[in-house]
């Protein structure tokens, strides 16, 4: 699989990077409009080979991205400490201008994956810039943060993240939603595993989490600026799934024609992903907050979306 990456800033090479080490491409190609900057990360992701998975990376222009797969955007600004996902949306809908405009000439049936943020509205432009079946068009959404709700979860109740099985759901930021109604590790609702292994999840301790996924990316930005390796990995993993077509079931950011009442919305649910993209969207239970939480995440990102049009 080709996978072009424009944008080869932290996000970018670090999607780079995860792909090689997980062998999920046969050729990477980082695009960015800082050309000596591209080809540095290429080289230095090409460095890790004899301990990687053989896979051909390189830099070039858009015409590099000819025959791509699939692209992955995370060309543009990102958070400065203290801001807002959301307060990147005029700069980095422009630059959107500017590099759909260039993949839609080179490769105008490739798989946009977009994690540029803020990631849903982003994706909403994309969708409209490219012409694209929303199928094909979609953003990493709140893959990130349903990783971190499972981490700090496996933390907590001492059994691996991989076996604990939860989805943060709507924005890919302030107003996500964490579905702990649904939370399980093996056949057992979260608080019946908390209780089994003497780690009850009390208001606390839910606080707790809660506050350390949703504002994981304020805190890790005051401490190194950016946030990077937690993405790149969950763009590889989306990677993945696309070319195995693996139909595995991520939270993703993608156009839903109605959730919780709200119309024509792009956010995360969890999404059946496999070759063509999004195959199937997954429509949560929730309990009646988790509900009306999601309700005003999808409300607050229809209405930003709509000052864009
Ligand atoms: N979806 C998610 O979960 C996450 C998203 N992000 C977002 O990813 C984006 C990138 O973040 P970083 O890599 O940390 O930023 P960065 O500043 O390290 O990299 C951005 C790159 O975009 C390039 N660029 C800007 N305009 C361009 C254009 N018109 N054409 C081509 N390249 C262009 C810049 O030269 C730069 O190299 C930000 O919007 C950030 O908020 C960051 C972390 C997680
Ligand atoms: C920056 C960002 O979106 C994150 O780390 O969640």
């Amino acid at each position: 699989m080709k996978v072009g990456i424009v944008g080869a800033g932290m996000v970018g090479s670090s999607a780079g990077f995860a792909l090689v080490m997980r062998g999920v491409a046969s050729e990477v190609v980082l695009v960015d409009h800082n050309p000596a900057l591209a080809l540095a990360q290429a080289e230095d992701i090409a460095h890790a080979m004899p301990f990687a998975q053989p896979t051909q990376v390189s830099s070039g222009d858009y015409e590099a991205l000819a025959e791509a797969d699939l692209i992955i955007i995370a060309a543009g600004v990102p958070q400065k400490p203290g801001e807002s996902r959301l307060s990147l949306l005029g700069r980095n809908a422009e630059v959107f201008g500017d590099v759909l405009a260039q993949t839609g000439k080179v490769a105008p049936d490739a798989i946009l994956l977009i994690a540029s943020n803020p990631v849903d509205i982003m994706t909403e432009v994309a969708l409209k810039l490219s012409g694209l079946p929303a199928a094909r068009v979609f953003g990493s959404g709140t893959i990130l943060d349903t990783a971190r709700f499972r981490y700090l979860l496996g933390r907590h109740l001492n059994v691996a993240a991989q076996s604990v099985h939860a989805y943060v759901l709507g924005e890919h930021g302030d107003s996500e939603v964490l579905a702990w109604s649904s939370a399980r590790s093996g056949c057992e609702t979260l608080d019946d595993v908390a209780d089994q292994l003497g780690r009850p999840i009390s208001e606390a301790v839910r606080h707790e989490i809660d506050q350390n996924v949703r504002r994981a990316a304020y805190k890790i930005i005051e401490g190194k600026g950016a946030t990077w390796y937690g993405i790149g990995a969950g763009l590889a993993r989306i990677v993945q799934a696309i070319r195995d077509d693996q139909r595995a079931v991520l939270t993703v950011s993608a156009r839903v024609p109605e959730i919780e009442g709200v119309r024509d919305v792009t956010l995360s649910l969890p999404r059946v992903v496999g070759r063509d993209g999004v195959a199937e969207t997954l429509i949560p239970h929730l309990s009646y907050s988790e509900a009306t939480a999601l309700r005003a995440s999808a409300e607050m990102l229809r209405e930003t979306a709509a000052e864009l049009a």
